[in-house]
């Protein structure tokens, strides 16, 4: 039976918790969770981080690929996004999307001791996933980058609009600076419909208060890249107009991984894993030989 007084927890799509699989996190918010079990026995730990104002199951197809190579792969809808609680893409500080990716990584390595653990994020994921591998560098055998976040674009960020961003955030927070541009995301109109008729993605105004936590997670994101060593592997399409490509060029030039990959995708707009069907298909293959590399590999660098 429920305590006195408190209504059954249901998701803001009005889905009791009980029948969805979630954690509580450190706020106490349910916070929607998927997982996709390899038929072989697991090899290695995937978690999947999505991007701003969408939901880990747009990640099923790249899901379907891991559990193949025998991954176990989970991922969940950050605060504010999807089918878990939180006001609709807002957030107070950005580092809470860090510190519950940290709260389900730490759960999941209990239930599977040992094994490697990856992450792969996308767009405002991939910031996420960079400032979480630079809070627990040593946890990591390799991170996977699909048009990171790590420069705001600089159409949308110039030094007025940050400037008056930052201003406005004390007076006007939940300002609109409008909503993601659907014809962005891709240049796949299948996958332009999808997102645009998918109803677990915010289609929303960006508040300016959001703007705010995205702009502190760039200027977090170039304060760790200097000491970032994880392996890693990272795409970037050449016309993506949501995240600056200059941003995987500073990353390169930056980190310290001696494992470093980055393909650069012609023509590309943003969702490389939802783009037209040759790019989206290299971009599989080329992950699931990354994967195979790191995992087949003795360790050593001298593979002979
Ligand atoms: O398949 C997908 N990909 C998605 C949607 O669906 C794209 C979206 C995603 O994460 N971003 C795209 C937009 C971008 C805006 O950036 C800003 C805006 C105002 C500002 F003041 C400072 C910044 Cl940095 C952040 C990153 C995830």
């Amino acid at each position: 039976m429920m305590p006195e007084g408190s209504a059954p927890a249901v998701s803001p799509q009005g889905v009791l918790y009980a029948e969805l699989t979630h954690y509580i996190n450190a706020d106490g918010q349910h916070i929607f969770s998927r997982y996709w079990k390899p038929s072989g026995s697991p090899r290695a730990l995937m978690f999947i981080v999505h991007g701003a104002g969408e939901h880990c199951c747009r990640y099923d197809d790249l899901a379907q690929i891991l559990t193949a190579l025998n991954f176990v792969v989970f991922s969940h809808d950050h605060v504010g996004h999807g089918q878990s609680e939180g006001e609709r893409m807002t957030v107070p500080d950005f580092h809470i999307f860090v510190r519950d990716v940290i709260q389900h990584l730490d759960l999941m390595k209990k239930q599977y001791p040992g094994l490697p653990l990856f992450m792969c994020g996308h767009s405002m994921g991939g910031a996420i996933a960079i400032l979480t591998a630079d809070e627990r560098p040593d946890d990591f055998s390799g991170l996977i980058l699909i048009s990171p976040l790590v420069l705001p674009n600089p159409q949308s960020a110039t030094s007025f609009k940050v400037f008056a961003a930052k201003m406005l955030n004390y007076v006007l927070p939940n300002l609109s600076l409008g909503s993601i541009d659907p014809n962005f995301v891709s240049r796949n109109k299948k996958e332009v419909e999808a997102y645009t008729s998918d109803p677990l993605v915010y289609h929303g105004g960006m508040k300016v208060s959001f703007g705010v936590q995205l702009l502190n997670a760039t200027s977090r994101v170039e304060k760790a890249l200097p000491h970032f060593k994880v392996p890693l592997l990272l795409f970037h399409g050449t016309l993506d107009k949501l995240c600056d490509i200059r941003g995987s060029h500073v990353m390169m030039d930056t980190i310290q991984s001696e494992e470093k990959t980055l393909k650069v995708y012609e023509g590309a707009f943003h969702a490389l894993h939802k783009e037209l069907p040759e790019v989206t298909s290299n971009v599989f293959q080329e992950i699931e030989g990354w994967l195979q590399q790191r995992l087949g590999g003795t360790g050593s660098s001298n593979m002979v």
